[in-house]
C-alpha cells in the first residue's frame, strides 16, 4: 500500500505537490491525470523517495519512504517517461538483471527473474542484445521487464505509451492488463486518458498541485473537462 499524508513539494517558492493525501492499495490500478505541469510527476516521484517532502510523508505499507527508501524502491516499481534515461547497461539481460544483483540475489535467482521479465514482455531469448540497436517499443518494453524483475506489489508508468506507435503501444497496453489481472497494482501517469480508461479502476485528477478529482473511472470520465483532460470518448 502506498500513502501520501498531507504531501507538500515546492521548486523554490511554488508547490508542484500541494497537500495531497492519497491512498493506494495493492492490487489497484490508478490512473494519475491531469494538465501538463499539474504536479502528476513530482507526486509519483515521491513513492519511491525520488524526492524529499517539504511538508508531510509517504509511507509504503507504512514505513516511510524517506527513512527506508530501499524497501519502497523494492515494492515500487518505476518506469519514467523516457525509457533511455533508465537504462544502466548496454545489452537488454544485464540492463534487466541490474535490479535484482542489487538485491543481493543469488544468480539462479536473478536468472529466473530476468527470463520471467523478458517472458512477460515478449522479449525472450533477447538478453544478448544490444538496447541502442531497439526500437522505441522494444526499448518501452526492456525498461518495462527491468522494473518487472523487482517482482514489486506496485508499478508506477509515467507517460508509458508517448513517443510509441500505435502497435507498441498495444503492446505495451495489453502486457500492463496482464500484470494488472495477475494482481500487481498499476499507477499511471497521464494526461491522456484516452489510452488507459480500460486498463484502470479509479482515476485521481490533479490540478495545479492538489487532487481535484478521485473517482472510479467510469464516474471520473464525466468530470474530465474540468481538469483540462481529454475525454476518451472524443
Ligand atoms: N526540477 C524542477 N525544477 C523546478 N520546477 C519544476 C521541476 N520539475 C517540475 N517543476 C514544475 O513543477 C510543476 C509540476 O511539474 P510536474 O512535472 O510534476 O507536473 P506534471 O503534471 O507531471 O506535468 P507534465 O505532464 O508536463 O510532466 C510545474 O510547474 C513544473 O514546471
Amino acid at each position: 500500500m502506498i500513502e501520501t499524508e498531507s504531501l507538500v513539494h515546492r521548486y523554490g517558492d511554488a508547490a508542484a505537490v500541494d497537500g495531497v493525501s492519497l491512498t493506494i492499495d495493492d492490487g489497484e490500478a490508478v490512473a494519475v491525470v491531469g494538465a501538463n505541469g499539474s504536479g502528476k510527476t513530482t507526486l509519483v516521484r515521491h513513492f519511491d523517495a525520488l524526492l524529499e517532502p517539504d511538508e508531510g510523508s509517504v509511507r509504503v505499507d507504512g514505513r516511510d519512504v524517506t527513512d527506508d527508501p530501499v524497501y519502497a524502491r523494492t515494492r515500487v516499481g518505476m518506469v519514467f517517461q523516457n525509457p533511455r534515461d533508465q537504462f544502466v547497461a548496454g545489452t537488454v539481460g544485464a540492463d534487466v538483471a541490474f535490479g535484482p544483483e542489487n538485491l543481493g540475489l543469488d544468480r539462479p535467482e536473478i536468472d529466473r527473474r530476468v527470463d520471467g521479465a523478458l517472458e512477460a514482455v515478449d522479449m525472450a531469448g533477447r538478453g544478448d542484445e544490444r538496447i541502442d540497436r531497439l526500437s522505441g517499443g522494444e526499448q518501452a518494453r526492456v525498461a518495462l521487464a527491468g522494473a518487472l524483475a523487482m517482482e514489486p506489489d506496485h508499478l508506477v508508468l509515467d507517460e508509458p505509451l508517448v513517443g510509441l506507435d500505435l502497435s507498441a503501444r498495444e503492446s505495451v497496453l495489453g502486457h500492463l492488463d496482464a500484470l494488472a489481472a495477475e494482481g500487481t497494482g498499476l499507477v499511471v501517469v497521464t494526461h491522456d486518458l484516452r489510452d488507459v480508461a480500460d486498463l484502470v479502476d479509479r482515476v485521481v485528477g490533479m490540478t495545479d498541485g492538489r487532487v481535484a478529482l478521485d473517482e472510479p473511472t467510469p464516474a471520473a470520465l464525466d468530470r474530465l473537462d474540468e481538469l483540462g483532460v481529454r475525454d476518451p470518448q472524443c
